[in-house]
């Protein structure tokens, strides 16, 4: 349904885009994370016809939105990173309003609207002037706005950012049923934790380039045998961890660390006796999570950049 192929893009002698390919279907969710200055909004600003690639191709439902963008764009839901300028609107007008300029059916668009407006629990704010709201419900609307029409393929820029952790699972299961309804949707975003539960696969971006891509699991198979252990220290206590767990960070009586599956059992035991004894007041061993492996492979680029 998109598919980005070979995409170059520079800004003088910046590569903010360098050989990406990328393939969303439709029904899927597929993530793009990288650090600020990846390449990210580069991409999606390609794919929605707002900058031109260099070389490379790229599709949206078949259409060539290289070269015709304004065509390709009809076939596309956007939520840019900025926020929309609605003030002066209500929410339903607005959305009213977009659906309707983007040539859906009046009673279509409303009734989409007020069963998302009811889903994401934003009713109360729908008849309220845009002015008036919050910054993370104005994000929702944002939403919204983007996807007031179904459209074959849908791309959203953090579309969770501001917005409260109860609305931002009602927003995630939201983007689910997008998909689950037929849409490709590529999601840009920096919380790996959620995304880690939310997408189908994910591409990370490095300096322009795809690092890696691949599902969630795909991507921390490598961590497999890794564990992470979180613990709390007791006040004015720092016990030294036992041998073989190596330590990632350690401050304010915190200590992540990781430990190799071999060791979990004797890691575990000594993490028990030092509860007893009062030296730690929580700790967990998880298995590492996509977190964790974006965090080791982006560490590695950094490090072979840095010679
Ligand atoms: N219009 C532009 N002119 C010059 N350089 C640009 C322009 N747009 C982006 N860049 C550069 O291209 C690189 C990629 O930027 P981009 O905005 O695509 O990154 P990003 O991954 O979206 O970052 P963030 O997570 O901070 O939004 C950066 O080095 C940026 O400074």
């Amino acid at each position: 349904m998109l598919a980005v192929h070979e995409v170059t893009k520079r800004y003088g002698t910046i590569a903010a885009n360098e050989d990406v390919s990328l393939v969303v279907r439709s029904g899927e969710v597929v993530g793009l994370l990288g650090h600020n200055g990846a390449g990210k909004t580069t991409l999606v600003n390609q794919v929605v016809g707002i900058a031109r690639p260099d070389s490379g191709s790229i599709t949206v439902d078949g259409l060539d939105a290289v070269a015709r963008p304004e065509q390709a764009r009809r076939h596309c839901a956007v939520q840019a990173q900025a926020s929309v300028p609605i003030d002066g609107l209500t929410p339903a007008l607005a959305v009213e309003l977009v659906g309707r300029i983007r040539g859906g059916n009046k009673a279509d668009v409303r009734g989409r609207a007020a069963a998302r407006f009811e889903r994401l629990d934003m009713t109360a704010w729908k008849d309220r002037p845009t002015d008036k709201l919050s910054g993370g419900v104005k994000r929702l609307v944002a939403y919204c706005l983007a996807v007031a029409v179904p459209t074959p393929v849908v791309v959203l820029d953090e579309p969770t950012n501001d917005v409260d952790p109860v609305r931002r699972r009602l927003l995630w299961q939201e983007i689910r049923r997008e998909a689950d309804s037929g849409a490709a949707v590529l999601l840009v975003t920096h919380n790996v934790h959620e995304a880690e539960h939310a997408v189908d696969r994910l591409v990370v971006l490095e300096g322009g380039r795809v690092l890696t891509q691949g599902t969630p699991s795909q991507l921390t198979a490598g961590l497999r045998d890794r564990l992470r252990l979180e613990l709390r220290s007791s006040p004015g206590r720092r016990p030294a961890p036992p041998p073989g767990v190596e330590v990632n960070d350690a401050r304010d009586g915190l200590l992540n660390a990781t430990v190799s599956a071999d060791d979990a059992e004797h890691v575990m035991s000594w993490a028990r006796a030092a509860q007893r004894n009062g030296e730690i007041e929580t700790f967990a061993i998880q298995p590492a999570s996509l977190e964790d492996a974006y965090v080791q492979l982006t560490a590695a680029v950094a490090e072979e950049a840095a010679g």
